[in-house]
């Protein structure tokens, strides 16, 4: 069979949605495996992506017109990612989609099969159909559909957030990531990054959260010779901010207890001049990704790996040791979904809640890790209150030898903690708190 743009992205949404696989491991095993052009890979890249994205508003699309049981299991993704560009790829023609579908209907049943026509048939009825919504009245059930969200979700976040906040992250939420870069040398300027990848045909923008973080706008910044040379690295303007929250001298001995795959640990590590970081992940063989960083970034030499569970830190260290502590959680990942699309349909509201304990237990055993007059900076990339705000409240009051320090980091005016939703300076949601432990 011929491969395409679409029978790559049919082959990754077959593999996702029935077999679920990871739509990032999956879809780029297949792109690699591919010889498709760089253009084919983004269409198929598009497709992937915006299929899942909008999976929960394309059911509801599909659902009337399917009246008999799909027998062959390549026939729902191919209705969901054939819908998908329907409703979301205003510059392919309609024809073009359904050609496509049947083509691909006929390469995956055989001519006779029934399935060919019964794809061809469901997609033009989708075309007589047109979009369906649930009645605005019923406001949760309707945003749920238009912003393909569970139902959960949206009423989660209009408690949180208010009705038009809400409406926002949810929209924010489904506007595709550019990619981020942080510049990792000190010698280097905006514009002097901007100019040198402008050269290699990569359009920038500047983050309006830091000066050392730019958008890409076009172009694939992994292949510029800045990153090859480890002067830039792939970093979101947010979740730089976590770093620049500490005071460094540069002297300091640094535990990052939750570190993998790593983007935090070289930050710190470009910090310190005699000073080094001790990155520990629960999952041993993400440490890989670390020490790679690290190297790429020719700052090995100040960081030092271990496997460990942040909530036995105690039995690998003694009280006091670090000057300063880095716990960048792992979280529901909620600031991500622009990044990530099916972190919307993974999470529930009780893996918040059970985040949230463990988040708590791995802050309440590093303190005492933490030597007097040493800073805590605790982050996520989730913008939930359990995860967030719940746990620095319940820290401090278990720790009345911690403190809240205020955080003037980036462009943002000096607060007590930090919290960015997606909809605001084209980042992930990201939430940082300090605390100095008394000395
Ligand atoms: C949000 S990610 C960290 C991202 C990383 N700091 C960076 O900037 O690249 C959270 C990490 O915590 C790790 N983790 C989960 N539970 C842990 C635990 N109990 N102790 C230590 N690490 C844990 C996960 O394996 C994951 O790599």
């Amino acid at each position: 069979m011929m491969t395409s743009a679409r029978s790559v992205a049919l082959d990754t949404l077959i593999k996702v949605l029935n077999q679920n696989s990871y739509s990032n491991i999956a879809l780029n095993n297949a792109l690699e495996k591919s010889k498709l052009s760089d253009k084919d890979k983004a269409l198929t890249t598009k497709i992937v992506y915006g299929t899942i994205q909008y999976k929960i508003f394309l059911d509801y699309q599909l659902k009337p017109l399917i009246k008999t049981k799909l027998k062959d299991k390549f026939i729902y993704p191919l209705l969901l990612m054939s819908a998908y560009q329907y409703f979301f790829l205003e510059r392919i023609p309609t024809s073009a989609i359904f050609d496509e579908a049947n083509k691909l209907a006929k390469n995956y049943s055989g001519r006779n099969s029934g399935s060919y026509k019964l794809v061809n048939g469901i997609l033009r009825a989708l075309d007589r159909q047109g979009e369906l919504l649930p009645n605005k009245n019923n406001t949760e059930e309707y945003l749920s559909i238009k912003y393909s969200f569970p139902k959960w979700l949206v009423e989660y976040f209009i408690d949180l957030f208010g009705l038009k906040r809400a409406k926002s992250i949810l929209s924010a939420s489904n506007i595709p990531a550019a990619t981020s870069i942080r510049i990792t040398d000190s010698n280097l300027s905006h514009s002097d990054v901007a100019d040198q990848l402008a050269k290699e045909k990569i359009k920038t923008l500047p983050s309006k959260l830091t000066d050392h973080n730019l958008l890409i706008e076009h172009g694939n910044v992994a292949k510029s010779d800045l990153f090859k040379e480890g002067k830039i690295t792939i970093q979101d303007s947010a979740a730089s901010l976590a770093v620049d929250a500490f005071n460094f001298k540069g002297n300091e001995k640094v535990l990052d207890a939750c570190s993998a795959p790593g983007g935090k640990t070289v930050q710190i590590a470009e910090q310190l001049t005699t000073g080094n970081v001790t990155a520990s992940d629960i999952h041993e063989n993400k440490l890989a990704l670390v020490k790679k960083a690290a190297q790429r970034l020719g700052v090995s030499d100040k960081v030092k790996t271990v496997a460990l569970d942040a909530r036995k830190a105690q039995d690998h260290f003694t009280s006091g040791t670090f000057n300063k502590i880095l716990v960048d959680a792992p979280c529901s990942g909620l600031g991500l979904i622009r990044r990530k699309p099916e972190i919307r349909y993974d999470k529930k509201l009780a893996d918040i809640k059970n985040l949230s304990k463990i988040q708590k237990d791995i802050l309440n055993h590093i303190a005492p890790l933490l030597a007097p007059g040493g800073e805590l900076v605790y982050s996520t990339c989730t913008i939930t209150k359990e995860e967030d705000e719940d746990v620095v409240a319940a820290f401090l009051k278990n720790h009345a030898d911690f403190e809240l320090v205020p955080i003037k980091v980036g462009n943002l005016p000096k607060q007590d903690f930090v919290k960015i939703l997606p909809d605001e300076f084209n980042s992930d949601g990201f939430f940082i708190a300090k605390f100095k432990k008394r000395g």
